[in-house]
């Protein structure tokens, strides 16, 4: 613990990074991987389970948590902490990429985003200084900038003008943010699929004096090759003291070879989502339950996990309750992909700790492709 946001490279295997940050709130073990918890609450999970699980800090959504139950009612019911009982860090992210994919937009201009509820139709206004002020009243740990996240294929000019309006929004979100030592305020550099934007873009944020880094802009259709053909670009331009975040990724592919490329924090809702449709991920690669194969298969999805989902119940009984779309079929799912993804971060942090992150890589993706599952 400590009152001050500090980070600690511990280290190094190739560029992947061990580290770890420590804020009032509890220490983040790097490479981290934060479950979602959009509206409050990681779903299909109790916070005890995903905590046990290996997390050391969960997501919140601006966006969400803005329209229900309201950022001034939170702040009232004593912030986000108090209310979901996760006494943890929380990373908010800032509602520009939820309000591009989730809301009826309505405008984009210079003084932020304009939208209608995707909840009730109402109409709200975000500029980049009510985005921070609204983080801020949910008590958030790390605040995200407001940012415009263009999908991509997308024309150049289109880019670099998202790109640098979200610069000039990084300034203000700067401003708003103000010296909150517990807390921090991550730029998130964009630039779609051009390597000049991306280092215009990861240059214009180093001169905001910002305590981690964000890589936006990527998971929004294009390739993984080009994804991490933009790493390659933008981490070597942002400071090696500094966290590095990965916006929305992603599989544990994704996460592996983005760990090589010097990642250092993702977030994504395959695990959860995926669970919920029935898709259980395991060290042998991925099972959907749903398919008929498993109706009288008895063996657990993973005996030698130490999560109770993978280890003490039937494929059978699994297939049953997805197929029966029964709620704890989610559940158990959830509970299992969630262990999987911590699990598989602990084995990068230990790969990385003796130096051998790469044949972790190789012996990882060679138990996928082993299948067997
Ligand atoms: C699933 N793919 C994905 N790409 C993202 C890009 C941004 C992005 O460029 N900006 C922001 N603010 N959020 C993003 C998110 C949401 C992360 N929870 C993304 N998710």
């Amino acid at each position: 613990m400590s009152e001050n946001f500090t980070f600690t490279l511990k280290a190094t295997s190739g560029k992947a990074r061990l580290g770890e940050i420590t804020m009032p709130r509890g220490t983040i073990r790097t490479p981290a991987f934060m479950p979602v918890g959009t509206v409050g609450s990681v779903k299909a999970m109790y916070l005890d389970q995903v905590r046990e699980g290996g997390a050391d800090i969960i997501l919140g959504n601006t966006y969400h948590l803005m329209l229900r139950p309201g950022a001034e009612r939170v702040a009232r019911l004593g912030g986000l902490h108090e209310l979901i009982r996760w006494p943890y860090p929380i990373l908010t992210d800032s509602g520009g990429f939820q309000v591009m994919s989730l809301s009826g937009l309505r405008k984009l201009d210079e003084q932020g985003v304009t939208f209608k509820s995707h909840i009730d139709g109402s109409l709200h206004h975000m500029s980049p200084e009510r985005s921070i002020e609204i983080q801020g009243l949910l008590d958030s740990d790390i605040q995200m900038q407001l940012d415009e996240c263009v999908a991509l294929p997308a024309e150049e000019k289109e880019i670099e003008r998202a790109m640098e309006m979200s610069l000039r929004w990084a300034e203000r979100c700067r401003v708003a943010f103000g010296e909150q030592p517990g807390k921090a305020m991550f730029g998130i550099v964009q630039g779609g699929d051009s390597q000049a934007l991306r280092i215009r873009s990861a240059e214009g944020l180093k001169q905001l004096d910002l305590k981690g880094y964000a890589v936006g802009g990527l998971a929004v259709g294009e390739p993984q090759n080009v994804m991490l053909e933009m790493l390659d670009i933008t981490l070597p331009v942002l400071p090696s003291e500094k966290p590095r975040y990965l916006m929305g990724v992603g599989t544990p592919d994704d996460i592996l070879k983005s760990v090589a490329r010097g990642i250092d924090m993702f977030d994504c809702v395959m695990p959860t989502r995926s669970g919920r449709h029935g898709l259980a991920f395991t060290r042998r690669g991925k099972v959907n339950i749903r398919n008929a194969r498993h109706a009288e298969d008895m063996r657990p999805l993973d005996e030698e996990s130490s999560c109770p989902a993978a280890r003490d119940y039937s494929r059978a009984y699994l297939h049953h309750l997805v197929r029966s779309n029964e709620a704890l079929g989610g559940m158990l799912l959830s509970w299992n992909n969630l262990s999987y993804y911590q699990d598989l971060m602990q084995g990068i942090r230990k790969a990385i700790a003796e130096d051998r992150f790469a044949d972790f890589q190789a012996e990882t993706l060679a138990a996928w492709e082993k299948g067997d599952i």
